[in-house]
C-alpha cells in the first residue's frame, strides 16, 4: 500500500508548522531580524559540522568495517587520536617533534609507504620514496599536485598574490618573470650584501662578548643584560663568554639581507644597540613595523581563524570569512600597511628602471625609447654592468626589468598586486628559513667541537685568523668542508621539514621498488591517487632515510659529503637533498639561501667559538619553519641560546 499526502493536506501541514514562527516574526519584527542574524549562520555552521562528521563517519566505516576504502590494503598506524573522526592521527604528528611523528609511523609499520588520517578522518598518503617524489614534483607532473586550498587561503592572507600561493598558469607566468633574478649571475652580484651584513652581525656579537668581560660592576657577578637576552641566559653568562640568543641575531641579519638584496630596502635591524636601555624605535620604519606585526601573526594562527579560513574554502560557506574578528582585523590592517609601503617601493623601482634605460638609450645614441626595451636590450645592458661599473641589482629590480621588457606580452606580465605579493613572499620565505638554518647549524657545531674547529681551520686557511678579507662568491662555493657542513645541516635540520599537496586529477605514482601491503602477504609497485586526495611531501623523512644515507643517517656527519655513498650520489635530487624540494615548485631562493648561509657561517665561525650550555636541552618546534626552544624556558618562546667567546689566535 502506498501512503501519500494529498497536496492540500501537505500544504496545510506546512502552514501549521510555519505559522508559530511567522506570527512571532510579525509580533517582534526587529528582534526576529536580529536573532536571525545569529541563528541562520549558526544553523549553517552546525549543519556543516554535522556534514563533516557524517563524511568522517562514512570514511571510518568504509575503511574499518566495509573495507571498501581504496586504501584499505595500505599499511596504517594502529592507533589514532582520542577523537579520531575529528583529527585522525594529526594530534600524534603535531605533538611529536618535527618529522618524528612520520618517522615513528614508518618504524611501527616497517615501511615508507602508508596512509594515515587527517582532519575529519581524511586519508593522507605518505610516500617516503625519493623516486616517487621526483616523479610527482617533475615539470610534467607538479602542476597536477597543488597546495591544499585551505593552506593557500592561510598563506594568501599573509603573503598576498605571490609565487608561493599561485597555482597553474598563474604560477608559471610569475615564476618565469622571477627566475632571472635568482640565477647564479644575479646571486653572485649579491655577495657584497651578504658580506656586509654578516660583518655587521659579527660586530654586534663581538660587542656583547667584549662588554661581558668589562662589565665587572655587575650585580652578584652577573653582567648587565643584553638586548634579547633572557634572564636564564644572563644568569649563566660568564665574562668574555656570554650566553646569547644566536637565533634572534641571525634573524635580524637575515632581515637586513633580504630587505637590501630583495628590494633595496634598509630595515637596519642590526643597528639595534646591544644595551636594552638604549634601544630606540627607528622613526619611519613602516615596512619594518607592518612586517613585524604580520610576522608575529603568522607564528600563531588561532583555531577560530583557522576554522574560519577552512570553512570559507567551501563554496556555500564563503561568507564565513567575512565574520569580523580581532585576528582577521589585525592581519588585514598589517597587510594593508605592508601593501602601501610595497606599492611605493614598486613605483620607485619603475621610475628607477625607466631612467636607467633612458640613460642607456642616450648613451647608445639609439632612436629607441626606454619603453621599447626588449629582453635582449636588458641582457646587453646587464652584461655591460657586470664589468663592475654599476652595483649588483636587487631581486625586485631584476624581476621588474624582466616584467617591463617590451617583448613580454601583456598577458605574461605581473600586475602591481602580484609584484607586491612577491615582496611579502620574499620577506617571509626568505628570512626566517635561512636564519633558523644558521642558528641550528651553530647548535650542531657547538655539540661537536672538533667539527667546529675543522671548519674554522678551513675558513682561516682562506681568509686569515682575523678574517682579514671577505670571501668572494666563487671562494665561498668552492670550500669543501664549508660546503659539507652546510649540506649536512640542510639534511639533518631542514628548515621546512615537510609540505603537502592535493591531487588535481587522479594519477598513478610509480615507486622505486615494491612495498608491502597491510597484511604483508603482497606488494605494490605504484600508488593510485584519486582527485582531491592529500599527499605528504616528506622532506626530512627522505633526507634521513637510512636506505640512502646509511645507518648513521640521523647523525650530523659533514664528512659523508666528501665521499658520498652511491645511493645518495644517484638519488636524482637537487644537491642530493629534498630540502628545497625540486621541479617547477622547488624553492626559487635555494642559491640565495646557500650563499647567504655560507657567508654568515664563514664570518661567525671564523670569529667566534660556540658552546652549548650544560644541562640545557634544546627542542625543535614545528611552526612554518622549525624553531628551537629550551625545555623549562618555554616562557621565553623560540630561542637558540649559545655561549659565545672570541677565538684565541
Ligand atoms: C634554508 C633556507 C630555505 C629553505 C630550506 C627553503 C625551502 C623551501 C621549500 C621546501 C619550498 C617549497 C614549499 C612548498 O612548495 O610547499 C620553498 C619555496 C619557496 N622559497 Fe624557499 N627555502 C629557503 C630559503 C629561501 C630564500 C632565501 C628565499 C628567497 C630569497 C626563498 C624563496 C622561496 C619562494 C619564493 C618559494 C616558492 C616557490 C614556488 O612555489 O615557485 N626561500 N622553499
Amino acid at each position: 500500500m502506498k501512503f501519500e499526502l494529498a497536496p492540500s493536506s501537505a500544504a496545510s501541514l506546512l502552514l501549521s508548522v510555519l505559522s508559530p514562527p511567522i506570527s512571532l516574526i510579525r509580533s517582534y519584527p526587529i528582534s526576529s531580524f536580529l536573532a536571525s542574524l545569529v541563528l541562520i549562520p549558526l544553523l549553517v555552521v552546525v549543519t556543516a559540522a554535522l556534514g563533516f562528521l557524517s563524511i568522517a563517519t562514512w570514511r571510518y566505516i568504509s575503511l574499518h568495517i566495509l573495507a571498501t576504502d581504496m586504501y584499505s590494503h595500505f599499511p596504517r598506524p594502529a592507533r589514532t587520536d582520542r577523537y579520531p573522526l575529528l583529527t585522525g592521527n594529526l594530534g600524534h604528528i603535531r605533538k611529536a617533534p618535527p618529522v618524528e611523528g612520520h618517522l615513528a609511523f614508518q618504524r611501527e609499520l616497517n615501511t615508507k609507504v602508508y596512509v594515515y588520517r587527517g582532519l575529519f578522518y581524511s586519508p593522507r598518503l605518505m610516500i617516503g620514496d625519493a623516486k616517487a617524489m621526483l616523479h610527482l614534483l617533475s615539470a610534467a607532473n607538479s602542476y597536477n599536485y597543488e597546495k591544499p586550498s585551505s593552506t593557500r587561503l592561510v598563506l594568501k592572507n599573509f603573503l598576498g598574490e605571490g609565487v608561493l600561493v599561485a597555482e597553474g598558469d598563474v604560477h608559471k607566468r610569475q615564476r618565469k618573470i622571477l627566475q632571472p633574478a635568482f640565477n647564479v649571475g644575479a646571486i653572485r652580484e649579491l655577495n657584497p650584501i651578504f658580506m656586509r651584513y654578516s660583518r655587521d652581525l659579527v660586530e654586534k656579537i663581538g660587542q656583547m662578548v667584549d662588554r661581558s668581560s668589562s662589565e665587572k660592576e655587575a650585580v652578584n657577578g652577573i653582567t648587565k643584560p643584553f638586548v634579547a637576552q633572557s634572564k636564564y641566559s644572563q644568569n649563566v653568562s660568564r665574562p668574555g663568554a656570554p650566553v646569547i640568543d644566536i637565533g634572534w641575531w641571525c634573524t635580524r641579519a637575515a632581515l637586513d639581507i633580504i630587505g637590501d638584496a630583495g628590494f633595496g630596502y634598509h630595515f637596519e635591524a642590526l643597528k639595534v644597540d646591544v644595551d636594552p636601555s638604549l634601544v630606540v624605535k627607528r622613526a619611519g620604519d613602516e615596512l619594518g613595523d607592518a612586517f613585524n606585526t604580520l610576522f608575529k601573526l603568522t607564528l600563531k594562527i588561532d583555531i577560530f581563524r583557522f576554522l574560519q579560513l577552512y570553512l570559507s574554502n567551501f563554496r556555500l560557506l564563503k561568507w564565513v570569512d567575512s565574520i569580523p574578528n580581532k585576528r582577521k582585523r589585525a592581519t588585514e590592517s598589517a597587510y594593508g600597511e605592508l601593501e602601501k609601503v610595497s606599492m611605493r617601493i614598486v613605483e620607485r623601482k619603475k621610475k628607477e628602471i625607466r631612467n636607467e634605460m633612458q640613460a642607456e638609450v642616450e648613451a647608445r645614441g639609439s632612436s629607441k625609447t626606454a619603453n621599447g626595451f626588449t629582453k635582449a636590450d636588458f641582457d646587453e645592458k646587464e652584461s655591460s654592468s657586470m664589468t663592475g661599473s654599476t652595483p649588483g641589482k636587487d631581486l625586485l629590480h631584476l624581476m621588474m626589468r624582466a616584467n617591463m621588457a617590451a617583448d613580454v606580452s601583456p598577458r605574461e606580465k605581473l600586475d602591481d598586486a602580484e609584484l607586491i605579493g612577491q615582496i611579502t613572499t620574499l620577506l617571509i620565505a626568505g628570512h626566517e628559513t635561512t636564519s633558523n638554518q644558521t642558528a641550528w647549524t651553530l647548535w650542531l657545531l657547538a655539540q661537536q667541537p672538533e667539527t667546529q674547529q675543522k671548519l674554522r681551520a678551513e675558513i682561516h686557511d682562506h681568509f686569515g685568523k682575523g678574517m682579514e678579507r671577505d670571501p668572494n662568491y666563487d671562494e665561498l662555493m668552492s670550500m669543501p668542508y664549508l660546503d659539507a657542513v652546510c649540506k649536512e645541516s640542510f639534511r639533518v635540520k631542514s628548515a621546512v621539514p615537510s609540505t603537502i599537496r592535493v591531487a588535481k586529477t587522479s594519477a598513478t605514482i610509480p615507486l622505486s621498488k615494491p612495498y608491502p601491503t597491510r597484511d604483508g602477504k603482497s606488494t605494490f609497485n605504484s600508488v593510485h591517487i584519486p582527485a582531491g586526495r592529500e599527499i605528504i611531501i616528506p622532506i626530512s623523512a627522505i633526507n634521513l632515510d637510512q636506505e640512502i644515507w646509511g645507518s648513521n643517517a640521523a647523525d650530523f656527519v659533514p664528512e659523508r659529503w666528501l665521499d658520498l655513498p652511491a645511493s645518495a650520489k644517484h638519488n636524482g635530487l637537487p644537491m642530493h637533498l629534498m630540502t628545497f624540494i625540486s621541479g617547477p615548485r622547488g624553492c626559487i631562493g635555494n642559491r640565495f639561501a646557500l650563499a647567504e648561509f655560507k657567508a654568515m657561517l664563514c664570518h661567525l665561525v671564523g670569529n667566534f667559538h660556540f658552546e652549548t650550555v650544560a644541562d640545557w636541552k634544546v627542542e625543535a618546534k614545528q611552526t612554518a619553519v622549525i624553531r628551537s626552544r629550551v625545555i623549562g624556558q618555554e616562557d621565553v618562546g623560540p630561542q637558540m641560546p649559545l655561549r659565545v667567546s672570541r677565538i684565541t689566535t
